[in-house]
């Protein structure tokens, strides 16, 4: 017979059962995401006349699905339900819509999220994460010479797929912290600059953004000369190839957007020291502004721990 004791014990190997298996199957919903991506779902459910979408509409609405493969849908489709990304209406006889988050799927959805996701799952990316081990064996800086040989920023200089992927993703993110700073809540940052230089600024979104919104401040977008390319820029908007450990262009404000995390203790003090020659005294109005994900202090529950900080 069970004693109190091993009806605890008992109980805690069931959670730690369930759990581990959340742990080992943690990977399916990333990869089923990625493939309704690829597949057009989201796209397909939202351009439907009506919201609701039945299986049979869905699947025979999907351009590239082989219809030998038509049964795994439904399978598919009950992963992301489950998982918040489509709502399901059984009394409609098996019909989909898309949710809130789903909605983030979409290709033309100004918040879209979609780069991100497919940027994730890109196999450069998860050949990365799973050589963390070897790479705290070896003495390389990053996992992503461990796995790939070189650094980040010189394999998206010589295969520009991946680099695509990479700057479709942060645009994405740029488009909205675009509509964010231009706001009432975040636009007295930039009145009464005249230049301002977007370091590490990717394909230039923001720094467009705020050139829109700020007429009479020039905005300059210094980046690697792979993602500048041939991008010329009009008016008050001017694109510069070049590194910035080198030389940052004078300007009012300097602008970090996603950079620091990037790079060790060591080298953020060496950039943040090459923003301070190129900007003119906090007393004369010169300034750094940094957007930057932070981490809670440890005395906190842990539940706010990655958030956008401008
Ligand atoms: C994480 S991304 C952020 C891009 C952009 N600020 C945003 O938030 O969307 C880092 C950017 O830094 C650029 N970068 C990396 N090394 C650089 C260097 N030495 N000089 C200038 N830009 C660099 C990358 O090409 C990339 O565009
Ligand atoms: C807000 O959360 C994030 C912002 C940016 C990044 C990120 O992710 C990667 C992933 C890679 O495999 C290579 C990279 O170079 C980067 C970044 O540079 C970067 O900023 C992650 C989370």
């Amino acid at each position: 017979m069970l004693n109190n004791n091993d009806i605890c014990a008992n109980d805690q190997l069931i959670q730690a059962e369930v759990q581990s298996w959340d742990y080992v199957l943690s990977y399916v919903l990333p990869s089923c995401i990625k493939c309704a991506i690829e597949l057009g779902i989201p796209d397909v459910l939202h351009k439907n006349a009506n919201p609701i979408m039945s299986l049979s509409d869905l699947v025979a609405n999907l351009p590239n699905l082989n219809p030998s493969k038509a049964s795994f849908i439904p399978i598919l489709m009950r992963i992301l339900v489950h998982s918040g990304l489509f709502n399901y209406h059984q009394q409609q006889g098996d019909g989909y819509s898309l949710t809130g988050v789903g909605r983030l799927l979409l290709e033309d959805d100004p918040f879209s999220k979609r780069s991100f996701f497919l940027f994730a799952e890109h196999p450069v990316v998860l050949n990365t994460t799973v050589s963390v081990s070897n790479w705290l064996r070896d003495d390389l800086p990053t996992a992503f010479e461990t796995a790939h040989g070189k650094s980040h920023w010189d394999y998206c200089a010589e295969e520009p797929e991946f680099s695509g992927f990479f700057d479709n993703a942060m645009t994405s993110d740029s488009r909205l912290i675009s509509n964010l700073l231009i706001s009432d809540c975040c636009k007295g940052v930039f009145e009464g600059l005249t230049s301002l230089v977007d370091v590490g600024g990717g394909t230039g979104t923001v720094a467009m953004a705020i050139a829109n919104a700020f007429p009479s401040l020039k905005s300059i977008v210094l980046d690697l000369p792979h993602v500048i390319g041939d991008r010329k820029g009009t008016g008050n908007l001017e694109f510069i190839a070049g590194s910035m450990f080198d030389k940052i262009p004078h300007a009012n404000a300097i602008l970090l957007k996603w950079i620091l995390h990037n790079w060790s203790d060591q080298d953020c003090v060496k950039l943040l020291k090459k923003c301070k020659e190129s900007i003119p005294s906090k007393e004369k109005g010169g300034k750094v502004i940094i957007i930057e994900i932070v981490m809670e202090d440890n005395n906190s529950n842990g539940s706010n721990l990655f958030k956008h900080n401008t």
